[in-house]
């Protein structure tokens, strides 16, 4: 087994309980990978001898960012609903059929094409895991399709065949189709179920039809996302709290009730609340309250949504400083939420950290600290470290 150390690091965030602060950040550090894992971290004047060394050049490390929610198989493009949106139309959820179409038209070798093309992207920005889901099909085939692609690139895949009702079809006919035959075609190929349950919206589904579709995919073995409380007020955080998912998402619009029911569910295991801010971004929305949800002591995560509707960015680093600038939280909070909170929305142990044993998914900035991801906004600071 050959083992490297990466030295010359001028900050290193662990989350590890043992160091400084609340990202467990040691200053001029050392890390060992052995075989794939990180084998040791700390203090560089401590470090142990290795096969090989990497020196970083006073360069900061962090774990790489976990974006727990995103929407990459599509075809199409939407760049003109965008323009029309910053022009003053509203966001609806209507624009998804357009690209239902698109997605279904197109072939797999397409759809992977571009999948591996947004898959490379977030990796450059230094995003080491990614949940993909699939609701571009909204047909039995098209939706195993999406999974199985999906699948190619990532073990955390999400079966989101209740994105919204296809236009045309009837609402308990499509919920009967989604978690009969097509829960049973893409089970096999899903790690998660999501539902997008907003019941102010003509196009997605209400608490008593989210309730059907996640009981359902719970019944079939897997685990439960909700798509919440981003056009209005809801029953998704109670939902998820009650069937015991492993985040809602979105949470732009959270009642004081639904807060402290996450906030009691968080005492053991409740859902994450993850909180994309591209979309408010891009769809020009108020940004949710994460000082509310954190100073009730929910847990937050951070993520890109990246979709060809309402945020068609995969950078991590972007969400980062969205959330420091215009969602008042701390830079600390913030790289904690875009790597651990990520890590725990997946409800993963090996990534997300540094801790000896984790995945060594490393990712380096070209700065001396991670307040630089806040600070630089919209400079391509951070990239993966590689360590053979
Ligand atoms: N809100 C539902 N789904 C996506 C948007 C999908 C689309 O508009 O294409 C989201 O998370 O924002
Ligand atoms: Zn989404």
């Amino acid at each position: 087994m050959t083992s490297h150390l990466v030295t010359g690091i001028g900050e290193l965030v662990t989350h590890d309980p043992r160091f400084d602060g609340p990202l467990g950040l040691v200053p001029d550090a050392a890390l060992v990978v052995e075989d794939g894992l990180v084998a040791w971290v700390g203090p560089a004047a401590a470090a142990p001898a290795a096969d090989r060394a990497t020196d970083v050049g006073g360069r900061a490390v962090l774990p790489g960012f976990v974006d727990p929610h995103t929407h990459l198989v599509f075809a199409g493009d939407r760049a003109d609903e965008f323009a029309a949106r910053m022009a003053g139309a509203p966001y609806t959820g209507g624009g998804i059929a357009r690209t239902v179409t698109a997605t279904r038209a197109a072939s797999d070798d397409e759809l992977r094409t571009r999948l591996a093309a947004l898959v490379a992207e977030a990796r450059a920005q230094g995003t080491t895991t990614l949940e993909v889901k699939s609701g571009y099909g909204l047909d039995v085939a098209t939706e195993e399709r999406l999974l199985r692609l999906a699948r190619e690139v990532t073990p955390e895949t999400t079966f989101l065949g209740a994105h919204v009702v296809p236009p045309g079809v009837d609402r308990a006919e499509y919920v009967a189709l989604v978690t009969g035959p097509m829960l049973a075609a893409c089970a096999p190929h899903a790690r998660w179920a999501d539902v997008f349950c907003e019941p102010g919206s003509a196009h997605a589904f209400d608490g008593d039809e989210a309730r059907t579709v996640l009981t359902a995919a719970a019944a079939a073995g897997l685990g439960l996302r909700v798509h919440g409380h981003q056009l209005g007020p809801g029953p998704g955080a109670r939902i998820a709290v009650e069937l015991g998912a492993a985040s809602v998402d979105h949470c732009t619009y959270l009642s004081d009730d639904d807060v402290t029911a996450l906030a009691d569910a968080a005492a053991h295991g409740g859902p994450v609340a993850t909180l994309l801010p591209g979309v408010e971004l891009s769809t020009r929305s108020p940004f949710p309250d994460a000082r509310r949800l954190l100073d009730a002591g929910v847990e937050v995560a951070l993520a890109s949504d990246c979709n060809p509707g309402t945020c068609f960015s995969t950078s991590m680093p972007l969400m980062v400083a969205l959330a420091v600038t215009q969602m008042r939280m701390t830079v600390a909070e913030a790289v904690r939420a875009a790597t651990l909170g990520g890590a725990h929305a997946l409800r993963r142990q090996d990534v997300g950290h540094l801790r000896a044993g984790a995945r060594a998914d490393l990712c380096v900035l070209d700065a001396p600290t991670h307040e630089h991801l806040a600070y630089r906004p919209g400079v391509p600071i951070a990239r993966p470290l590689t360590v053979a």
